[in-house]
């Protein structure tokens, strides 16, 4: 087998879990009373912190390569406990190894296992992932993947007797090459003879022979892999891009709640996992099995049950050894990589602060942390080698004297008439080939073990199912811009037990209106831009679109009939073209720009340095807040669905790019139902109707003027604090 096992700290997730699960039985009690904003829940391989406020997940994480934000695989699972323990989060502080994401809130009420049911999932067993593997590797609507797995494990078949071939032709050139060597004629046809003539032809094709099949067991192995080859990266392909629909299958809630970057970990640790524990099986695992079963059978039939029980008893004795100490010595890799990850931040993190190093004259004290950091390196890598070595050793013993003993045997059989000495060669031969894939016995299994968990969690990840139900062939939504009314009806909805966010919530919105919702911060008003999308969905009360219920109609239909320009709206990594067509790309290029035009973005954009062909930066870092929500708008004009939603970001713009984005909202708004969701009043001063969310529900409605009539309302009062003029005191 070629050796590519050379990874490193994620083999030991295996061990480290147990610990994990461990300490965190010892001190769950003592973290949950710590911790009594958060929840604490124990998910191979980390521990996930659940807010109970509104269920944004962070993670303890224990293995992992280090990100800005975390310390990567340096703390034990007691360590990091420690540390919450110690940095007790009611303070807002974050405890170390806590990856933060949007919250962090203090105090408040215990969640139950039902409120963190965005993280349930079903177990999954090895049985399981091996079913699940084997719809991969033997699709049931694919012949052509099928034919490939019954030729390669045909060309197994075949390289595997060719090996066991190779010392059987052996042992007959041998006795064959005695036989001549022993004759009298033979001595005097040496010197002058050619080969053939020398050994005889018997002899003579028996060593070409040898050579033929060893060249063949070598072909035939080669020609497997090739084969196989696709088999295991069609399996990968189809996996990964299942994995990839099934998590945008699943709700906003289960998003909001994970690490992008951990989920792309996940299917990227789970494919190769699935190329290891394939690679292993059919190229390992499974050939030296039958291999083994191969020449114990041979030798038994040669040379009795003795032979059979030798070299069974041998590999047996030699796999338990292998097993054991591989398991011990899991402790020095995972030493010895931790100490190396912390090497490298600690270099990292050094250098990065360059200037403080040298305003403070700290050299030496960074040099001493960063030696630190590799004497541990050294100390764990030299026990990583000595145990290698003593594994080797070991192993090598074990083999040795099996195949000494089985030669003994040969060699009593030779004594006693009964084998030849091309026997005794054969023997060694057989056993000797077995000894080769046995050498990789232990990484193997080490990686095996891990490949295992990263598929595990792969497979877990699949388990996961979306709340977002949809009913079986649902009708889709019927709606255009002259029917495109809106009605929230009883609407009651909560992200977490304890903190309603609508209650009985109902309103109506006419086909073709412009609604502008206001309220103060947390008062809901993005969560209805999300119930309507079905992102969430209510937990009673219904929506309706059209007079149709959006529970009850084909989800892609609904989505397709709202158009969202978010309050952040985020940019894909590349052009600006691309990002505006990405509205609706089946849009000619005029059309995006007769859409870029409407946004006001069309100008500005042919200033830019390639125009549209200027690359906007990863998350469109290149582009200022006015200039994405135009992007944002630009996008929605391009989608032209009867609805659309605005939810206006709460950065402050300057007046100039207001108004420029209030043009831009008109343009997008003419002929739809609209809603937009404002933060600054000036934004919908102009809209038909003004609905005022207070505590979960409409305490005001009104247009601008009606609204601002009245001194005692809530709009009133926003619209004084929001039209306040230093100057004009
Ligand atoms: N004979 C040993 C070692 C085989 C070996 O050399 N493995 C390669 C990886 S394919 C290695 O670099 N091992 C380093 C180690 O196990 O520390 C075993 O059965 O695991």
């Amino acid at each position: 087998m070629r050796c590519h096992l050379g990874s490193s700290a994620m083999a030991v997730a295996l061990l480290i879990n147990k610990r994990i699960q461990k300490v965190f039985r010892t001190h769950v009690k003592l973290v949950r009373s710590v911790t009594s904003n958060h929840s604490i829940i124990l998910n191979k391989p980390q521990l996930s912190i659940v807010c109970k406020q509104c269920a944004v997940t962070s993670y303890l994480r224990f293995y992992s390569s280090p990100s800005p934000n975390n310390q990567g695989g340096q703390d034990s699972a007691k360590n990091v406990l420690a540390a919450v323990l110690a940095n007790k989060p009611k303070t807002g502080k974050i405890p170390v190894g806590v990856q933060k994401r949007d919250c962090f809130h203090p105090g408040a009420s215990v969640l139950s296992r039902e409120d963190i049911s965005l993280g349930d999932t079903k177990p999954v067993s090895t049985v399981d992932m091996f079913r699940g593997l084997m719809e991969y590797v033997w699709p049931k609507d694919n012949q052509a993947i099928r034919n490939r797995v019954t030729l390669s494990l045909s060309l197994l078949f075949g390289a595997k007797v060719m090996n066991v071939t190779v010392p059987f032709l052996f042992k007959y050139a041998v006795d064959e090459v005695n036989q001549v060597a022993t004759t009298p004629a033979g001595d005097a046809l040496l010197g002058m003879a050619t080969v053939p003539q020398a050994l005889g032809t018997t002899a003579f094709s028996l060593l070409v022979g040898y050579g033929l099949a060893r060249a063949t067991a070598a072909g035939f192995n080669e020609l497997r892999n090739a084969v196989f080859a696709r088999v295991a990266q069609h399996s990968i392909r189809r996996l990964a891009c299942n994995v990839f629909t099934h998590l945008h299958n699943l709700d906003l809630g289960f998003h909001l709640g994970r690490q992008t970057g951990a989920l792309s970990k996940t299917i990227d640790r789970g494919s190769r996992a699935i190329n290891f524990v394939l690679s292993a099986m059919i190229f390992n695992v499974v050939p030296t099995i039958f291999e083994l079963t191969l020449v114990s059978t041979i030798l038994g039939v040669k040379g009795g049950l003795a032979f059979a029980g030798l070299a069974v008893g041998c590999v047996g004795v030699y796999a338990a050894f292998t097993l054991a100490i591989t398991q011990w010595r899991t402790q020095f890799r995972v030493r010895m990589n931790r100490a190396e990850n912390q090497a490298g931040n600690t270099a990292i993190d050094s250098l990065i602060n360059y200037e403080t190093v040298k305003y403070f004259n700290n050299e030496r004290h960074e040099l001493e942390k960063y030696d630190a950091s590799l004497r541990q390196y050294e100390s764990a890598s030299l026990k990583t080698a000595w145990s290698l070595a003593a594994l080797n050793f070991g192993q090598h013993a074990i083999f040795s004297a099996g195949l000494s003993l089985v030669m003994l045997l040969a060699a009593r059989e030779i004594a006693a008439g009964s084998m030849t000495v091309g026997d005794l060669v054969m023997v060694n031969g057989l056993l000797f080939q077995l000894s080769i894939p046995l050498g990789f016995l232990g990484s193997v299994y080490r990686e095996v073990r891990q490949a295992l968990v990263d598929m595990q969690t792969m497979f877990t990840l699949m388990t996961v199912q979306s709340r977002i139900k949809e009913i079986q062939k649902a009708p889709p939504l019927i709606v255009d811009s002259r029917t495109a009314t809106i009605e929230f009806r009883d609407v009651n909805f909560k992200y977490v037990n304890g903190k309603p966010i609508f209650n009985n919530l109902s309103f109506s919105i006419p086909a073709g209106a412009k609604i502008g919702i206001v309220g103060g911060s947390g008062s809901g008003k993005s969560t209805m831009v999300r119930l309507l999308y079905r992102f969430f969905e209510p937990q009673s009360g219904n929506i309706f679109i059209n007079g149709q219920n959006i529970r009850d109609v084909d989800l892609v239909s609904l989505r397709k009939a709202i158009a969202v320009v978010p309050q952040d709206c985020v940019l894909f990594h590349d052009t600006i073209f691309h990002n505006l067509h990405y509205g609706d790309l089946s849009k000619s290029r005029e059309q995006v720009y007769a859409a870029s035009r409407l946004a006001e973005l069309h100008d500005a954009v042919l200033t830019w340095p390639k125009g549209y062909e200027t690359e906007v930066g990863e998350r469109g870092l290149k582009l200022s807040g006015g200039e994405k929500q135009r992007v944002g708008i630009a996008r929605a004009i391009l989608k032209d669905a009867p609805l659309l939603l605005h939810d206006e970001a709460t950065s402050s713009l300057d007046s100039l790019t207001e108004h420029a984005i209030l043009q831009a909202l008109k343009a997008a708004t003419v002929g739809k139902t609209s809603i937009c969701i404002a933060h600054r009043l000036s934004t919908v001063a102009d809209a038909d109707e003004i609905l005022v969310l207070e505590r979960g529900a409409i305490s005001e409605r009104g247009s601008h003027h009606q609204l601002v009539a009245n001194p005692s309302s809530l709009y009133y009062k926003l619209w004084e604090k929001q039209n306040q003029h230093p100057l004009s005191k």
